[in-house]
C-alpha cells in the first residue's frame, strides 16, 4: 500500500492503492511508519511522498467512514501531524488528483511540486463532512482565509495554476513530477525549513475575516439545507484563532457532521452514482462480460428544444456529431444554439478558447441522409409522431451501415419498422441536456446486450450518469416523480387554495423546486402530453374533448361533461393542469402557469388568478373542499413516489434501489442529503410508509398509485434492510 524506496539520501514513500490511492487504514499506517523510518535513518536527508497509478491521492477512503474493516491504524490527523513534525523535509510530488485527505497530506508536507494538469479540491462538503484532518486549519494558513473560504465550503476543483497563485504549491512542472521533486529535494537538504511548517503560520488576511465570512455565507446560501457548507465556513473562520483553538473547533464540527444522517446519505449517493455503471441484464449479460463497439460518431435526427443541449454533450466529448434536418435553416439554428452553449461555457471559464474551437470543429451539417450512413449511432430527436419516426427510421435502416445503433424512446415501434431490432435502444436525456447529467438508457425485448454495452459506454464518454432500465411505457424517472406531482394537483383541486403551501413543503424538505414550479419549468404542454399518453393507453382521447372543455369553460352548467373528464372511468387524473393549459397557460415559457413570470424576472410570482380558476373548477366538478395537514401534503407527495419506486423494482424495470435513487437525485432535484427516494424510504422506515400507503389506498381507491407494492409490503413486514431489496425484487415472480 505504501512502498518505501531509498535512492541516495532521499527516501520516497510511494502510495499505491489503486485506482485513486485513497487513504485507507493501511495507507495511513504506511505513510506514518515511512516517515518514522526515514526520520530514524541517519542516511536519509529528505523525504518525497508520491503516488503510483499516475495520481497523487484522491482523499480518505470513503467506504471506511461507514464500514470500518476493523483494522485499527493511525488516524489521518496523526498522519498529517507526523508529516509536518518530520525532522527531515518532506516534499509532495503531486499529479492528477490531489483531493480531500490527499490535499491535507500535501499541505502538511513542507514543499509541494505539482504537475500542471493536477486537479485539486476539498470535496468533503459534497460528502456531508469537512476536511477534518486539520485541513480547515492548515489550508487558510498556507494560502489565505479568502481562498480557503472560496475552496472548502464549495468543494470546487481548482487548477495547479490557481494553487500556485495562492501559494498552495511551490512549483509547477509540465512533465515528470517525481523527478522534479527529487531534484527539488536535493536543493533543500540541510536547509532550515522550520518556517515551512504550516500550522506555525497565521492566515495573511485575518483582519478581513468578518467580510470574508459574510461573503462566504452569501455565496453558499443556496446549499444551506445541507449542514456541511455552513460548518465548513465556521471551521475555516476558526483558523483566525490560535492553531490549537482552531483545531478544537474543527474537531467538534467534524464530529457533528460525521455523525449526521446527511453525511451518511451523501456518501451513499456518491457510491450509488458510481454503481449505475455496473449494469446487468436478465440472462447474465453485464458490464464486465459484454463489449460494445465504441461510438465515435453520432447523428442527431430532427430538432427540438433539447437538440443543441444534446449536441454539445457529444461535441465536448470530441465525438463527430452530424445534425440531420430536412431544412438548412433548422440545421443552422442547432449550430447557433450549440455555439451559444459552448460560448457560455467559455465565458464561465469551464472551457478554454482553444477547446471552444476544437469542440465546434466536431459539428457537421447533414442535408442528406446519405451523409450519416456511416455513423455509429443515430439519436432520435424527431417530433412525437410515431408514424413520422417509423417512416424516417425505415429509410435510415436502408442507408445506414449494419452496425449503426438507433436510439429512440419508441423502441418497440422503431424496432419493428427496421431490420435491426437488436440495434434499437432508448436514450432519454433530461433538459437542459448540456447541464443535466442523467441519461436513462432503456433496453427493449429485442435489444442486444452489445448494443446496451455500446450505449452505456457512450454515456460515460459524454460524462453522463447512465441508468439502465427495461423499456416500459414512459420514462421511468417521470413515472417515479410524476405520481407525487399528481398528488399535489389533487390536493390543490380538493381544497388547498395556495400552491405555495405544497411547494414550500417540498422545498423545506430539500427538493430543488416545488411541484408546481417544476410543472411550470417543464411546461404545461409537456405535462399534458404525459396525461394524454396515459389516457390514450386507457383508450381515451383527451384532445377529442378539448372543444367541449373550451365550451364548458364558458358555461358552468356543463359540470356533467367535466365529471367525465375528471374520472375517465374509475380513475382520477390531474385535470386541473389540463384546464390551465386550455386557458393558454404554458408555464414559465409564456409567463403564465401555476405562477406568473415577468420577462425581467423569471422567478415565480404568486398568482391569485389561480384561486379564482380553482374555485370555478371545483364548482363545476362538484368537489367538496376540505383542509389538509402539513403531514398529509408531505406524505402524499413523497410516499406515493416511494411506493412507485418499489413497483419499478418489483416490475424489474430498474435493477437495484441505487438506480432509482440516482434517477430521483439527478433527474428531479431530490435532495442529495437525503440520498434519494429509496434511501429516504430506508431512513423513514418502510413499515411506516407501508402503513400510510395502505391508509391512502383505502381513502383514494380512484388513485392507483396507492395500491401497495408487493415488494414494499414484504420488506416492511419482514423489516428487510435496503441492501437486499434488489435481490428480493429479482427473486419475485415477474408481474
Ligand atoms: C464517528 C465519528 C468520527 C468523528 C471524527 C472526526 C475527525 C475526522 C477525521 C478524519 C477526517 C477525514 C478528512 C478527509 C476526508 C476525505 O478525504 S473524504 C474524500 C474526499 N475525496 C473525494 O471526495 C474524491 C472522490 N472521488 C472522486 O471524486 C473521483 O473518484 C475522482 C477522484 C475525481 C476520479 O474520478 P473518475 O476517474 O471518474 O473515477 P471514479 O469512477 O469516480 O472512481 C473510480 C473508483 O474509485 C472509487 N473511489 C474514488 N474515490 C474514492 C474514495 N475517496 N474512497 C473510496 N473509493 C473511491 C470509486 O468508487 C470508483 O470505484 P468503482 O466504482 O468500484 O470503480
Amino acid at each position: 500500500m505504501v512502498d518505501y524506496v531509498q535512492e541516495n539520501n532521499i527516501a520516497t514513500l510511494w502510495v499505491n492503492n489503486p485506482p485513486v490511492n485513497s487513504l485507507s487504514s493501511n495507507v495511513r499506517q504506511g505513510i506514518y511508519d515511512g516517515i518514522a523510518r526515514a526520520n530514524d535513518d541517519p542516511t536519509v536527508k529528505a523525504i518525497v511522498i508520491a503516488g503510483r497509478n499516475r495520481t497523487f491521492i484522491a482523499g480518505a477512503d470513503i467506504k471506511e467512514f461507514s464500514n470500518s474493516d476493523g483494522n485499527i491504524s493511525v488516524s489521518l490527523v496523526e498522519v498529517t501531524d507526523q508529516l509536518e513534525n518530520s525532522s527531515k523535509p518532506v516534499i509532495a510530488a503531486i499529479e492528477n488528483f490531489c483531493m480531500g485527505g490527499g490535499l491535507e497530506v500535501a499541505i502538511s508536507c513542507h514543499y509541494r511540486i505539482a504537475h500542471h494538469k493536477t486537479r485539486f479540491a476539498f470535496p468533503e462538503v459534497n460528502l456531508g463532512i469537512l476536511p477534518g484532518a486539520t485541513g480547515t486549519q492548515r489550508f487558510p494558513r498556507l494560502t489565505s482565509l479568502r481562498f480557503a473560504l472560496d475552496i472548502i465550503p464549495s468543494g470546487r476543483v481548482f487548477s495547479a495554476e490557481e494553487a500556485f497563485d495562492n501559494s498552495a504549491v511551490d512549483k509547477i512542472v509540465d512533465d515528470k513530477v517525481y523527478e522534479a521533486a527529487l531534484n527539488f529535494a536535493s536543493t533543500v537538504i540541510d536547509k532550515d525549513f522550520n518556517s515551512r511548517r504550516t500550522s506555525k503560520r497565521s492566515p495573511p488576511d485575518t483582519d478581513l475575516l468578518g467580510d470574508l465570512v459574510s461573503k462566504a455565507y452569501v455565496t453558499n446560501s443556496k446549499r444551506f439545507k445541507e449542514l456541511a457548507p455552513k460548518y465548513c465556513i465556521k471551521a475555516v473562520a476558526a483558523a483566525a484563532k490560535p492553531y490549537d483553538q482552531g483545531l478544537l473547533i474543527e474537531r467538534d464540527l467534524a464530529f457533528q457532521l460525521f455523525t449526521s444522517g446527511q453525511a451518511n446519505a451523501l456518501q451513499y449517493a456518491f457510491f450509488a452514482e458510481r454503481s449505475t455503471s455496473k449494469w446487468e441484464l436478465p440472462g447474465g449479460f453485464n458490464w464486465k462480460n459484454t463489449n460494445g463497439r465504441p461510438i465515435n460518431s453520432v447523428a442527431i435526427v430532427g430538432s427540438g428544444k433539447m437538440t443543441a443541449g444534446i449536441v454539445t454533450c457529444f461535441l465536448r466529448a470530441k465525438i463527430r456529431t452530424f445534425v440531420f434536418n430536412t431544412t438548412e435553416m433548422a440545421n443552422r439554428q442547432v449550430f447557433i444554439n450549440s455555439m451559444n452553449i459552448l460560448a457560455n461555457d467559455r465565458k464561465k471559464r469551464r472551457i478554454t478558447a482553444e477547446e471552444y474551437y476544437i469542440y465546434l470543429s466536431y459539428f457537421t451539417y447533414a442535408k442528406s441522409p446519405k451523409i450519416i450512413a456511416k455513423v455509429d449511432a443515430v439519436i432520435d430527436d424527431l417530433p412525437q409522431d410515431v408514424n413520422i419516426k417509423r417512416d424516417i427510421f425505415q429509410k435510415l435502416d436502408r442507408i445506414c451501415k449494419p452496425s449503426t445503433i438507433f436510439c429512440t424512446m419508441e423502441i418497440e415501434k422503431i424496432a419493428s419498422a427496421t431490420k435491426r431490432p437488436k440495434m434499437v435502444i432508448g436514450t432519454h436525456f433530461f433538459a437542459p441536456a448540456n447541464v443535466m447529467r442523467l441519461l436513462e438508457v432503456e433496453y427493449g425485448p429485442e435489444t442486444a446486450p452489445r448494443t446496451v454495452a455500446a450505449i452505456m459506454n457512450m454515456g460515460k464518454k459524454i460524462r453522463k450518469v447512465s441508468v439502465l432500465v427495461s423499456n416500459r411505457t414512459g420514462v421511468v424517472a417521470n413515472r417515479l416523480m410524476g405520481v407525487g406531482t399528481d398528488q399535489a394537483v389533487f390536493m390543490l383541486e380538493d381544497g388547498i387554495n395556495d400552491q405555495r403551501l405544497i411547494d414550500n413543503c417540498m422545498e423545506d424538505f430539500g427538493m430543488a423546486m416545488g411541484k408546481f414550479k417544476t410543472i411550470d419549468i417543464i411546461g404545461m404542454d409537456a405535462n399534458v402530453d404525459v396525461l394524454r399518453k396515459t389516457l390514450n393507453e386507457q383508450g381515451y382521447d383527451l384532445d377529442e374533448n378539448r372543444n367541449m372543455v373550451r365550451k364548458s369553460l364558458n358555461n358552468f352548467l356543463h359540470s356533467y361533461t367535466y365529471y367525465a373528464f375528471f374520472k375517465y372511468g374509475s380513475r382520477r387524473y390531474p385535470l386541473f393542469t389540463y384546464e390551465l393549459s386550455v386557458l393558454g397557460k404554458k408555464g414559465e415559457r409564456n409567463g403564465y402557469g401555476y405562477y406568473r413570470y415577468t420577462t425581467e424576472n423569471r422567478q415565480p410570482i404568486y398568482d391569485e388568478e389561480i384561486v379564482e380558476i380553482l374555485k370555478n373548477y371545483r364548482k363545476r366538478m362538484g368537489i367538496q373542499t376540505r383542509t389538509f395537514t402539513y403531514q398529509e401534503i408531505f406524505e402524499r407527495c413523497l410516499y406515493s413516489s416511494v411506493n412507485e419506486g418499489f413497483k419499478i423494482l418489483e416490475e424489474k424495470i430498474a435493477h437495484k434501489p441505487q438506480d432509482i435513487d440516482v434517477m430521483s437525485l439527478m433527474g428531479y432535484g431530490f435532495p442529495r442529503q437525503v440520498g434519494g427516494i429509496m434511501k429516504f424510504a430506508e431512513t423513514t422506515g418502510t413499515e411506516r410508509i407501508y402503513e400510510a400507503v395502505c391508509r391512502y389506498n383505502k381513502l383514494y381507491p380512484d388513485q392507483p398509485c396507492w395500491r401497495p407494492s408487493k415488494l414494499l409490503e414484504r420488506v416492511a413486514k419482514e423489516n428487510i434492510p435496503m441492501k437486499y431489496w434488489g435481490q428480493i425484487a429479482n427473486s419475485m415472480s415477474k408481474l
